[in-house]
């Protein structure tokens, strides 16, 4: 089983008037084209997860983070058992300290959203499953199998507990 290496990244901050917000962006090309995701993307050979995401995430948004400023909050598999090519490991790191603001890139269209109103109706699917967990909670090992359509999760085993996963490279 081949699984593509990848890191969504969720940065957080408080609107003028309080509200929690993630950064999240519609995807203009690619994988996923529509779809509204982490910002993030492949961990090339030799990369870190963690330089990875830090690297992405200055490519798509312009935004800056520093990785002692991230947190490795889920390592998660996503298995399309009729789509094998489609398999991912993705190591998701979370934050609120950053700088810079949000810009548009010929990939995605960033864009902050409540935490209390996602807008999940174009998100993955999984992300139902886990994504307000991490934001405060423990480090969280999942694996999501994916229904035939490729876009309904068929299946989760979530378990909650340390991994470390994202440190190996
Ligand atoms: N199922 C699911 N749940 C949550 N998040 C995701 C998925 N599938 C996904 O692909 N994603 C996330 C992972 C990444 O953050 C993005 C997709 O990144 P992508 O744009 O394909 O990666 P890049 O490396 O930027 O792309 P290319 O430059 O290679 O085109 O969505």
């Amino acid at each position: 089983m081949t699984l593509t290496p990848m890191c969504p990244c969720l940065l957080t901050r408080h609107s003028p008037t309080g509200r929690r917000e993630v950064l999240l962006g519609r995807k203009k090309t690619g994988f996923g084209t529509g779809k509204i995701v982490g910002l993030g993307g492949h961990v090339e050979p030799g990369e870190t997860p963690l330089a990875a995401t830090v690297r992405e995430v200055a490519e798509e948004s312009g935004i800056q983070v520093e990785p002692a400023d991230l947190r490795e909050a889920a390592a998660l598999t996503f298995l399309f058992p009729a789509k094998p090519e489609w398999d991912m490991q993705v190591i998701v790191f979370v934050g609120d300290r950053f700088t810079g603001e949000a810009r548009e890139c010929d990939e995605i269209a960033p864009r902050w959203c409540p935490l209390d109103d996602l807008p999940v109706q174009d998100m993955w699917d999984d992300n139902q499953y886990w994504l307000l967990q991490v934001m405060d909670g423990p480090h969280l090992t999942a694996t999501f199998e994916f229904a035939a359509d490729g876009e309904t999760v068929e299946t989760s085993r979530i378990e909650l507990g340390p991994t470390g996963i994202g440190d190996e490279g």
